[in-house]
């Protein structure tokens, strides 16, 4: 069992030696650093979101109104950390969220292949986004044994939704998780004011390029008319889905559909009843709608309609008491975002690594102060909302 709270004495005693960590070890000061080593308009991509970015903030900021209480006198010496997944046990409850210009974080443009060897290193598994600058089996190989699931992106073309999907069952992803927020962009000021969306620029559309059903509809290969190319993914993109549509997704895989997007109850049930076999309850950090609710707070309504189905929870993640909190409130497991990225942007697959350990670190550390030795003794003790 891996003891994740033993990051800190390695941190500690490297200290001894006159080693300080080579990235900081808490959000705020790890975001000033990338913000001052990236590209502005990869940053503005990054670090933007919606409107006047209120629920982005107010989706961090709410984990302060939830609280645990500690209890003492409990023997948490050893801390088990694991959950059980789609028929897996994972070592940790954490997840990497998917970030389709994680292919942009590093100065190669590899930062998908970075990503997945930071899964690698950390066990951690990746939700590999259809936005990528290398293809999903490249990404798939740099896993190793750690899982990937598959974040699908529905085109309006069903054959190339197919063929997707297929790739990613015969690259080994154990999961496919359907994106239900995005099939439009939201307004997004801080890359308006600047003119940029990566994707028209052609960045991260490997997964297209080299799709074969992609490839038919052109008349050229990709990379030798780029701007026909990005016009027809523009044009495919993004598939407006309706309940009705969820025979077709579910027919699509025997692995288990996940919904990602789903923040009421009410469509929490209707997912279960059309066979999704997890509710993934996020708002994508603020960078869709803005004006909503903060996603910790219309998390337990979610956990309440979904009974036993797994319900999987992003946005505002900023440390491990988040997690600990997410966790208390009944996800089954918490995706990091934003946080990996950055280290990602400063440190490559290092980095990245470091940001999932210095989480994992402060959850464990968490609930051994708290007399939490498991994570169903966190989501027994559950988590007050302050007044
Ligand atoms: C730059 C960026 C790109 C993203 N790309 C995707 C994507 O390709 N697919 C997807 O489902 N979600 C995407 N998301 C949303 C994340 O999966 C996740 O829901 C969000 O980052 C959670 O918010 P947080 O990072 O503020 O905690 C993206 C988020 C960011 C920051
Ligand atoms: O930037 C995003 O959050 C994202 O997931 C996305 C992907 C494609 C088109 C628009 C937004």
């Amino acid at each position: 069992m891996p003891h994740y709270g033993d990051y800190q004495n390695e941190i500690y005693f490297a200290g001894l030696a006159g080693v300080a960590p080579k990235l900081p070890v808490d959000f705020a000061s790890l975001e000033a650093r990338a913000a001052a080593a990236l590209p502005p308009a990869v940053l503005g991509y990054l670090q933007g979101g919606c409107g006047d970015e209120f629920t982005q903030r107010h989706n961090a900021d709410a984990f302060r109104h939830w609280g645990m209480t500690p209890r003492m006198m409990i023997d948490c010496a050893r801390r088990d950390l694991s959950i059980d997944l789609f028929g897996m046990t994972l070592p940790s409850p954490i997840f990497m969220s998917p970030v389709g210009i994680n292919g942009l974080c590093t100065q190669d443009g590899h930062g998908d292949i970075a990503a997945a060897r930071a899964a690698a290193l950390t066990g951690v598994p990746l939700v590999q986004s259809t936005l990528s600058n290398d293809p999903i089996e490249a990404v798939a190989e740099a896993l190793g044994d750690t899982p990937g699931f598959f974040q699908l992106y529905t085109p309006k073309d069903k054959p190339l939704t197919e063929s997707l999907v297929n790739r990613a069952e015969a690259a080994g992803y154990k999961a496919i998780v359907v994106t239900l927020d995005t099939w439009v962009t939201g307004w997004r000021p801080r890359d308006l004011n600047v003119a940029n969306f990566p994707q028209l620029r052609g960045h991260v559309l490997e997964n297209y390029f080299s799709d074969p059903v992609f490839q038919a509809m052109l008349a050229k290969p990709p990379r030798e008319d780029l701007p026909a190319a990005v016009r027809q993914w523009a044009g495919i993109f993004g598939k407006v889905l309706t309940w009705d549509d969820m025979p077709w997704l579910r027919s699509l895989t025997r692995l288990p559909l996940v919904l990602k997007g789903i923040c009421h109850p009410d469509d929490a049930r209707r997912a279960i009843d059309l066979g999704a076999d997890a509710i993934y309850c996020s708002n994508h950090g603020g960078r869709q709608a803005n004006g909503g609710i903060a996603a910790i707070d219309l998390l337990p309504d979610v956990v309440t309609a979904s009974g036993t189905i797994p319900v999987l929870f992003d946005s505002g993640i900023r440390s491990g008491s988040d997690v600990v909190k997410a966790l208390a409130l009944g996800a089954t497991a918490v995706g990091v975002g934003r946080p990996y990225t950055y280290g990602l942007a400063l440190d490559g697959a290092a980095g990245a690594a470091h940001v999932l350990k210095c989480i994992l670190a402060e959850a464990d550390l968490l609930m051994a102060v708290n007399g939490y030795p498991s994570i169903a003794q966190v989501r027994a003790a559950g988590a007050t909302r302050r007044a």
